[in-house]
């Protein structure tokens, strides 16, 4: 039923919904890979919309950015609509120079400088981790659609605005592919509350380099990833 944050109907949202922190990533998705798209909430204009894809009955919705808001909606999706799989479809930025710009990088795992996972996990140090059927499902789409992604850690940062720029060098030497807010976060919630998870991230920034995308490329240019991530959950 409706909650602070999501104003949806009853069984507005689809069992897998595909979330990325922008609520206008949610809609360019809706509309231009959905049919039949609706719109099913936009408390704070937080918008989330349930359409079909290819026959199957999928939802999008942001997250906003950064743990604390991401989990809000991650925890209501599940326990007050039912949603079992969520599919984190982001951007990141690299930490080293060997991971392009708009490269794809799937979450296996999350780091994180975020504490949420050490207080719902009593202290100790919990593995965020992706549901491995969601990742080899999104594998082997990338594989079919001839598209090469990375598979290993994020780092989801607390701060966007780092004081500690040298932790991207400790980051790349410990293979940490790229940094986003989100995916510990959502591994942590998930596992909580007996749903599936993963992320998918595009490159959108090269941290040492200094390259970057447009503010209106992260809102609607990730057309690969979100194809391979679309036909990922309809295997
Ligand atoms: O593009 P989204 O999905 O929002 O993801 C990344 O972009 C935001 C920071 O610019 C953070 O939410 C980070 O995780
Ligand atoms: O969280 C993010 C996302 C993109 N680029 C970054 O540097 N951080």
């Amino acid at each position: 039923m409706a909650t602070p944050h999501i104003n949806a109907a009853d069984g507005a949202f689809a069992e897998t919904i595909l979330m990325p922190g922008d609520p206008l990533r949610a809609k360019y998705i809706a509309e231009n890979f959905f049919e039949n798209a609706e719109e099913v909430t936009n408390v704070r204009n937080m918008l989330g919309y349930t359409g079909t894809y290819k026959g199957m009955r999928i939802s999008t919705m942001g997250s906003g950015m950064g743990i604390p808001s991401a989990s809000i909606y991650y925890k209501e999706l599940i326990t007050e609509y039912g949603v079992k799989n969520i599919i984190r479809v982001g951007s990141c930025g690299a930490v080293s120079t060997d991971v392009k710009l708009r490269d794809i990088v799937i979450a296996q795992g999350a780091c994180t400088d975020s504490n949420v996972n050490r207080i719902r996990f009593r202290g100790y140090d919990f593995a965020a981790i992706a549901d491995f059927g969601l990742l080899e499902k999104a594998v082997n789409a990338a594989r079919a659609h001839k598209l090469s992604v990375r598979v290993g850690n994020l780092f989801s940062a607390d701060l966007f605005y780092t004081p500690e720029p040298e932790m991207f060098e400790v980051m790349a030497k410990h293979g940490v592919l790229g940094v986003d807010m989100e995916a510990a976060g959502l591994y942590g919630v998930a596992a909580e509350f007996g749903a599936k998870a993963l992320t998918i991230c595009t490159v959108s920034d090269v941290i040492p380099s200094g390259e970057k995308m447009s503010s209106d490329d992260r809102q609607n240019s990730f057309n690969e990833m979100i194809e391979i991530t679309l036909d990922s959950v309809i295997a």
